[in-house]
């Protein structure tokens, strides 16, 4: 799978360097043997006309009949030596073949729409303006080829089985408009059909919506215009007849939705989506100062710059807490670790590791004995936050994928789930240290959807907070996510520092919830 690392991408890259010089010799070497065949095809069909022309006369010459010998023992025996040539594989094509089982599948395809779908959804991007290959509004890093609108039809597919309904109703009659008789794959009447699906599905959940808001206890948390289609509804009614055709599957699909909502009640929201959000998300509001944790030996003569970017809960930014040479080195380590992020499936009977269809990247865990430049992050941390560091997590090194994000979360398990499966020996994720390893061009901010603020992906620095009041008491203000990354190739660290080992670095205060 390659759309949920940038890495893997880089690499895709690296592949087509390889592949398209190979591709071109052999097609030149191929070439070559084409010209020879049709030097001698000409040649051998202007003797053959003539011959059969004439064919008595010819044959009963002597010098004809060794010509005609000497034609078969040379010229077409060359041409089969050649025809064989042509056919053979041969090493360079073994290449390509064996390199073809690596090849991107059609579930990349489906990936990389799914990108394309959540940087348009989060940044409020116009349809026609991305398939101009215009994504990154006045920077200008327009793409290489144009969207074709078998392409854009593609993508409205891909957004309605995401459950993205606007977009799909945008895509579909966008390539509709675009529609050119006899040059697309895709029919008219498919595509209208698509739109008049979604048009029943926005029925559907404005009934369903108004359905929740009545009965939802917490409204504004729960239900929000900008959130999705519930995730109840869409993943528990997968019913596939083979006998149906694709479109009456999909609305009998649609008929199930209503059902559903209705019979459920709707718990809403169970996965919360961004808020629409700008490109310009860095709003400042505080104050920059430079930090010596209370005088620490090592910082009194370096100090840290900090950029307050909230103040309660309090959310710092901290400048230059890794050199480039560090971050290349910890990326060295962890690129041929990077597997897709998983994450813990409460199923019925039974709580398992699955791929995290929704957190777009790939990550990689290193602990303090990977390498000195591990060991050594983890006392800088220790010396900038005043934290033991006794009982921290191995560093999670995160590589971002096609519009890789990771919505917003609590990275303290919320209470229900904590009390079943989160009983961890060293206690909660008191705090997170978020170093950013790379710079992202456009998008991927780390976004703190209830503070109201985000953070810019900027190489070296890291941002810090406490998940947790001094009481223990879990403080879902930090609710945050990462960004869509819209152009970029984004790294992440996280340290999550555990309770324990800090009972005696984080005083209680008097009010519980200071
Ligand atoms: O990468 C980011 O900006 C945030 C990642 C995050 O919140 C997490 O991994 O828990
Ligand atoms: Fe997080």
């Amino acid at each position: 799978e390659w759309f949920s690392s940038m890495e893997q991408i880089i690499d895709l890259v690296r592949h087509e360097s390889l592949l398209a010089p190979t591709l071109q010799n052999y097609i030149k070497a191929k070439m070559e043997i084409l010209l020879k065949l049709k030097t001698y095809g000409d040649e051998l069909s202007e003797i053959a006309d003539k011959v059969s022309a004439n064919k008595e006369e010819y044959i009963i010459h002597p010098i004809n009949q060794y010509h005609l010998i000497k034609r078969f023992a040379t010229q077409w025996t060359e041409v089969n030596q050649l025809l064989d040539r042509f056919n053979r594989t041969g090493k360079k094509t073994d290449f390509i073949k064996n390199a073809t089982r690596l090849f991107p599948k059609e579930e990349d395809i489906k990936g990389s729409a799914e990108g394309i779908l959540r940087i348009q959804d989060t940044y409020n991007l116009n349809t026609s303006d991305i398939a101009e290959g215009n994504i990154s509004g006045e920077k200008g890093h327009n793409s290489l080829k144009k969207l074709t609108t078998d392409e854009c039809y593609h993508i409205g597919k891909a957004a309605f089985n995401g459950g993205l309904y606007d977009p799909c109703t945008h895509w579909m009659q966008f390539s509709l408009q675009r529609f050119e008789e006899g040059k697309q794959n895709f029919s008219k009447a498919h595509a209208e059909e698509y739109l008049q699906l979604c048009k029943m599905v926005s029925i559907c959940w404005a009934i369903v919506a108004t359905k929740a808001q009545i009965s939802s206890d917490d409204k504004s948390y729960k239900f929000s215009a900008n959130s999705k289609f519930p995730k109840v509804c869409r993943g528990d009614v997968k019913i596939v007849s083979k006998t149906q055709s694709q479109m009456d599957q999909l609305k009998y699909y649609i008929k199930n939705y209503l059902y559903i909502g209705y019979i459920l009640n709707i718990k809403m929201i169970q996965q919360p989506s961004f808020p629409r959000i700008s490109r310009n998300m860095w709003e400042r509001k505080l104050h920059c100062y430079l930090h010596t944790n209370n005088g620490n030996p090592w910082l009194m003569f370096n100090p840290v710059k900090v950029e307050e970017l909230w103040d309660s809960p309090h959310i710092v930014q901290f400048y230059d807490v890794i050199t480039s040479a560090e971050v290349d080195k910890i990326k060295k380590l962890a690129k041929p670790r990077l597997f897709r992020a998983i994450h813990f499936e409460d199923k019925e009977d039974s709580e398992v590791f699955q791929k995290a269809a929704y957190r777009i990247t790939k990550v990689s865990w290193l602990n303090d004995t990977s390498g000195p430049v591990i060991a050594k992050l983890t006392r800088r941390i220790s010396e900038i936050t005043g934290l033991s560091m006794n009982t921290t997590e191995e560093l999670q090194v995160a590589n971002y994928g096609v519009g890789g994000e990771y919505p917003p979360h609590l990275d303290v398990a919320s209470d229900d789930h904590r009390k079943r499966m989160y009983d961890h020996p060293d206690g909660e994720r008191i705090a997170t240290f978020l170093i950013y390893l790379s710079e992202v061009e456009e998008g991927g901010g780390t976004a703190f959807v209830r503070a109201g603020v985000a953070a810019k992906p900027i190489k070296g620095s890291a941002v810090f907070w406490y998940n947790m009041y001094p009481s223990g008491d879990i403080d879902i203000r930090t609710f945050h996510g990462a960004c869509p990354v819209i152009i970029g190739n984004k790294w992440a660290s996280n340290k999550w520092i555990r309770e324990l080992g800090e009972s005696f670095h984080r005083q209680c205060k008097l009010d519980r919830n200071a």
